[in-house]
């Protein structure tokens, strides 16, 4: 449903005198509907410029992204809430932006804000809102137009377990049958719960790719034995 390949550098090259950063190489893997994929490696391994590569955001130098069906984000850098407006105005907006019929919306507007358990909250300016809730909002307007393939960051991560047990629960995403999820994350708890494929990156190289628990205790060996 979901593939990446692309050949760059991996390491800082200079250009007519400038430095820049080659921060993916060798990356080739593929995910399918009902995955909820980790993503994980160390500071600048390289999963926020994989996580926007998948999205679209970047261009692969050489190789290819393929992907089949519609995609969703909720990045911590472009988490763009309008703040004076209410939670409920803020999801109006994303629908709009997803393509989403005012019917459409109306019919689905009760179970979304729901869904965000933020409460007699849903109504008030989102400046009032913890980060929390800001992320709670957030992941409800990235799957408000219903996508195939939702890509989240560590965005997600200050939502708590019981929110996010509740979005696994009552919606397509984090491991439903037919979408895939992939999250980038340092907060391995979230993981340990959601995902059963993982990828590991270091340096920019694909380093592990595949079942959850075997990448982790790969992953988290090499940790223990400073490698990592
Ligand atoms: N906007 C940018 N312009 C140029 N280089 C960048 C940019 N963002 C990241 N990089 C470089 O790309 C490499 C991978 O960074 P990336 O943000 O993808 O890593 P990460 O695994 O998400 O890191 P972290 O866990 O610290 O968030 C790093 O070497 C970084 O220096």
């Amino acid at each position: 449903m979901l593939s990446g390949s692309a050949q760059t550098g991996g390491r800082i090259i200079t250009i007519d005198g400038a430095p820049y950063v080659a921060a993916l190489q060798s990356i080739d893997c593929r995910f399918g509907k009902g995955d909820c994929v980790a993503l994980v490696g160390h500071n600048g391994s390289g999963k926020t410029t994989l996580l926007r590569t998948l999205a679209g955001i970047y261009q692969p130098v050489t190789g290819r992204v393929t992907a089949r069906g519609r995609i969703s984000t909720m990045f911590s850098s472009t988490l763009s809430l309008s703040d004076m407006e209410t939670g409920r105005q803020n999801i109006g907006v994303s629908a709009v932006l997803h393509g989403i019929s005012p019917e459409r919306l109306a019919e689905s507007m009760g179970d979304i804000v729901d869904l965000c358990g933020l409460g007699d909250f849903i109504d008030i300016p989102v400046a009032l809102y913890s980060d929390g809730m800001r992320a709670r909002l957030g992941l409800a307007m990235a799957i408000v137009g219903d996508p195939d393939i939702l890509l989240v960051d560590e965005a997600m991560t200050t939502t708590d377990a019981r929110f996010l047990a509740s979005i696994r629960a009552r919606t397509r995403y984090f491991g439903g049958a037919e979408t895939v999820t992939v999250i980038a994350t340092h907060s391995h708890d979230i993981t340990d719960t959601l995902c059963n494929r993982a990828v590991w990156l270091e340096h920019g190289h694909l380093k592990g790719f595949g079942d959850y628990d075997v990448i982790m205790q790969q992953y988290r060996d090499s940790r223990d034995a400073g490698d990592g």
